[in-house]
């Protein structure tokens, strides 16, 4: 039997690719869900043992909803990390292929392509209006739905290609080695073929109240231990104005000698902290790594 995994769809997102280089499809069924909360909840129910999203941009930074739905509304283990590339096009309705950028009139994507668009939309397309949608795999499929309309959509070649859509210009994001992380969540699992290339340790930390250096005392603690961080992201608690969740990121596993040690320093000066996960890195952008075929499924 396959294992279900859930995923940011309809089918052409870039989480879709995402999923479909980290779960082989020889092994694993595929579930889109219309948005980043609806997976993460479904795999919190048990109707999934996986769950793919993405976490953060090389470009637009962290993607919030991920990050406060793991805080706020659901209890799931992140379970692997991969670095996926994310290659932005502009893409209308065959149509309307031969237009000049000018009379289009609408762009539509999910506001993290947008984001990382924002200075190649103002020159193309200044007097557009953005529509914000929960993936761009949707956008592509409500431009493809609307030939009537002056749309074009933001998104990967493969929600193009799936929909039926022109490319008018590939490569739009605002800056080269645009990379997004995605993570799985669920239950463990490791990839039957494929190297791992590191080990990483995801924490939410809460600092004391009115604690001086607190921050500090954690940076410390981990550095103390030898281990490096390769992120620190906050959020707020939603609580109180000024108040924070500290999401770190250590670069090693729970077998690292000194993670425990660092954890138990830190709850020593009054942090909370809770393991979000610990988890193997792939990254699969290599020549000779073509994206599987997606087979319609
Ligand atoms: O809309 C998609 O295609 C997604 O998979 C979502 C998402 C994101 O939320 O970051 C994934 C990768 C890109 O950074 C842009 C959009």
């Amino acid at each position: 039997m396959k294992h279900p995994v859930a995923y940011l769809g309809p089918r052409g997102t870039f989480t879709h690719e995402a999923v479909r280089r980290l779960f082989p499809e020889t092994d694993y069924q595929h579930t889109p869900c219309d948005s980043i909360p609806d997976v993460l909840l479904a795999v919190d129910r048990g109707e999934f043992a996986h769950g793919v999203v993405p976490m953060e941009n090389a470009i637009e930074g962290s993607v919030n909803l991920t990050l406060d739905w793991l805080v706020h509304h659901v209890d799931v283990t992140l379970t692997a990390e991969l670095i996926h590339p994310i290659n932005q096009n502009l893409m209308t309705h065959p149509d309307h292929a031969q237009w000049p950028l000018s009379r289009f009139t609408r762009v539509l994507s999910h506001p993290q392509a947008v984001a990382q668009c924002r200075s190649h939309l103002r020159e193309l397309l200044p007097g557009a209006t953005i529509s914000y949608v929960d993936s761009t795999a949707e956008a592509s499929r409500q431009v493809a739905g609307h030939p009537e309309e002056a749309w074009v959509a933001i998104g990967p070649q493969s929600s193009g290609l799936l929909y039926g859509l022109t490319i008018l210009e590939s490569g739009i994001q605002d800056y080269p080695n645009n990379f997004t992380r995605f993570i799985s969540v669920g239950r463990p699992w490791t990839h039957r073929t494929r190297a791992i290339v590191g080990w990483k340790t995801t924490l939410l930390i809460t600092l004391p109240s009115d604690f001086p250096g607190a921050l500090h005392r954690v940076l410390t603690s981990f550095s103390d231990c030898e281990i490096n961080l390769s992120r620190i992201e906050s959020r707020p608690t939603k609580k109180k104005l000024g108040t924070y969740y500290f999401f770190i990121d250590a670069e090693a596993g729970l077998d690292h000698p000194g993670i425990a040690k660092a954890i138990a320093d830190v709850e020593h000066w009054g942090c909370q902290v809770r393991q979000l996960g610990s988890y193997p890195c792939y990254t699969f952008d290599k020549i000779g790594d073509p994206l599987p075929v997606d087979n319609g499924r």
